[in-house]
């Protein structure tokens, strides 16, 4: 380990963010509270333009650091690294510690995620889930389809700014057309 980086403890919180909400800020708060850094993977970066996954990796991460700029997290506290997925479920720890920095514990509440790397020997935490009821990223993209403004009250209000520029609700409406 280089001399500059040890003893600093970092976790990786990998997720879509599609797209960033108050939950993932404030669990980002949280892993801050813990670790002296966070590497957050943009998960699933080649995806874009779906129900699913509406936003490009790149846009997932200007909304992350607009949102994390709200909220004053210090910035260089935090890596953010697109990973596309692979077919082998097997490997993709291994896929993704290509891509990213050193790490020591990962936080995930997605039971795949820890459970692949459990098993692949890393130190796992699940976080606390913040009003799960409102701020999740499914919640958020049914209502931008109904057309109901409420969407905005679930992430930072420059990450409403951003979606509205670059036009993602109209986006989710026309993808989603059938
Ligand atoms: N409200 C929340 N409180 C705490 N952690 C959350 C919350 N919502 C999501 N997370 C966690 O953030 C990480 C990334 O989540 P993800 O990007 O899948 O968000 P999501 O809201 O679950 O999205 P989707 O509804 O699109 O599946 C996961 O570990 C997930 O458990
Ligand atoms: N085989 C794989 O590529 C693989 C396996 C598990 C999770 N992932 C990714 O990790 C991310 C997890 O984030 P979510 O909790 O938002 O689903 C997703 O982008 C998911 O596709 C990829």
């Amino acid at each position: 380990m280089h001399e500059k980086t040890k003893g600093v403890k970092r976790a990786l919180l990998p997720g879509r963010f599609q797209p960033p909400h108050w939950g993932h800020f404030r669990l980002i708060k949280w892993v801050l509270e813990r670790f002296d850094e966070v590497i957050i993977v943009i998960g699933s970066a080649q995806k874009s333009h779906s129900f699913s996954n509406p936003f490009t990796a790149g846009e997932r991460i200007e909304m992350l650091r607009l949102g994390l700029k709200d909220v004053g997290i210090d910035l260089s506290r935090v890596f953010m690294i697109p990973v596309t997925d692979i077919e082998t479920n097997f490997v993709w720890p291994r896929w993704v510690e290509m891509f990213v920095p050193r790490f020591d514990c990962v936080v995930s509440g997605n039971p795949l995620v820890a459970r692949l790397f459990f098993e692949y020997g890393y130190c796992v935490i699940t976080p606390p889930m913040f009003d799960r009821e409102r701020y999740s990223a499914t919640v958020v993209r049914r209502l931008m389809l109904k057309g109901d403004a409420e969407w905005r009250s679930l992430v930072p209000p420059s990450v409403a700014e951003y979606i509205e520029s670059i036009g993602g609700v109209e986006r989710l409406r026309r993808v989603t057309e059938v």
